[in-house]
């Protein structure tokens, strides 16, 4: 059993709870009442469009690094990516793998003015009206987790509530099966979730293969300007950028620092 199957069980049986205690209904009357949702797609476009569209990660621990920031303040670490030029937030929800909690994006977004993603592990409905309820304007779908109706009812439910999705793979069989979806945002991520292996080489290997109307977002083991410039190569303008900018004392400044000198390409996002 690897780490996505663990997590999957443990996500599943919390799911199972939550929805005893509260109801679709009940968490459906809470999403309505929930601040209208801001444009993430939109927000990282228009900041590709002008040099790098940067989704930078609200992220305290993970299950290959343990322990990434002990000094952990979201509505703190929102304000520093906002003024850091971040275009868009992530935020880690997950309790037993990441120590994230639900509370983290609720203060993360009221601190900044800046579109947020809900980056936990969705298999239900009820979930994605839990983040709309929790004030995510994103989605994560997984496409190693999740079968391919699963996908398209998680999407569905997204657009339903104004919501946009990240659609996140790692090989090619999930890049064909991820643009059968309707989401303009597809997200490679570099890091294997089985071994936790990260290589910039997966985004060399895949961005050619992603449609030409999907804006590629390159996904982890993300550290220097350098790096951006090379994934840039490759067409992909957007980046989800966790540990490396947590593990700054100045997280304005290395936001900053990260953006500085876009690649200068034709393509926009
Ligand atoms: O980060 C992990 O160890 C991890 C393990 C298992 C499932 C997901 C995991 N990470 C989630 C992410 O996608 C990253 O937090 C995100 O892409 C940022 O990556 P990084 O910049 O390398 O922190």
């Amino acid at each position: 059993m690897d780490i996505l199957d663990k997590i999957k069980a443990y996500k599943l049986e919390d799911v199972a709870a939550r929805k005893a205690e509260l109801p679709l209904s009940d968490i459906e009357a809470r999403a309505a009442q929930a601040p209208a949702p801001r444009g993430f797609a939109d927000r990282l476009t228009e900041a590709a469009r002008e040099g790098y569209g940067l989704i930078a990660e609200i992220k305290k621990a993970s299950p290959s690094k343990g322990l990434i920031r002990a000094d952990f303040d979201p509505p703190a670490l929102a304000r520093a990516y906002e003024e850091g030029g971040a275009a868009c937030l992530s935020v880690l929800t997950d309790g037993p793998s990441f120590q994230g909690a639900d509370e983290y994006l609720v203060q993360a977004r009221e601190a900044s003015s800046l579109p947020v993603l809900r980056k936990d592990f969705l298999y239900d409905p009820w979930q994605v009206a839990e983040s709309r309820a929790l004030g995510a304007d994103c989605i994560l779908i997984i496409m190693a987790s999740v079968s391919d109706a699963q996908a398209r009812e998680l999407e569905d439910a997204a657009t339903r509530w104004g919501m946009d999705a990240l659609i996140e793979v790692h090989d090619r069989a999930e890049l064909d099966r991820a643009a059968g979806l309707n989401s303009k945002m597809i997200g490679i991520n570099n890091r294997n979730l089985q071994t936790f292996e990260t290589s910039l080489d997966v985004t060399r290997m895949l961005a050619k293969h992603v449609p030409v109307d999907r804006m590629i977002v390159a996904e982890s083991g993300l550290s220097t300007p350098a790096d951006l410039a090379e994934i840039a190569r490759y067409g992909a303008r957007s980046f989800l950028i966790g540990e490396s900018l947590m593990r700054h004392e100045d997280v304005t400044a290395a936001t900053r620092a990260i953006l500085a000198n876009p690649l200068t390409a034709p393509g926009g996002a």
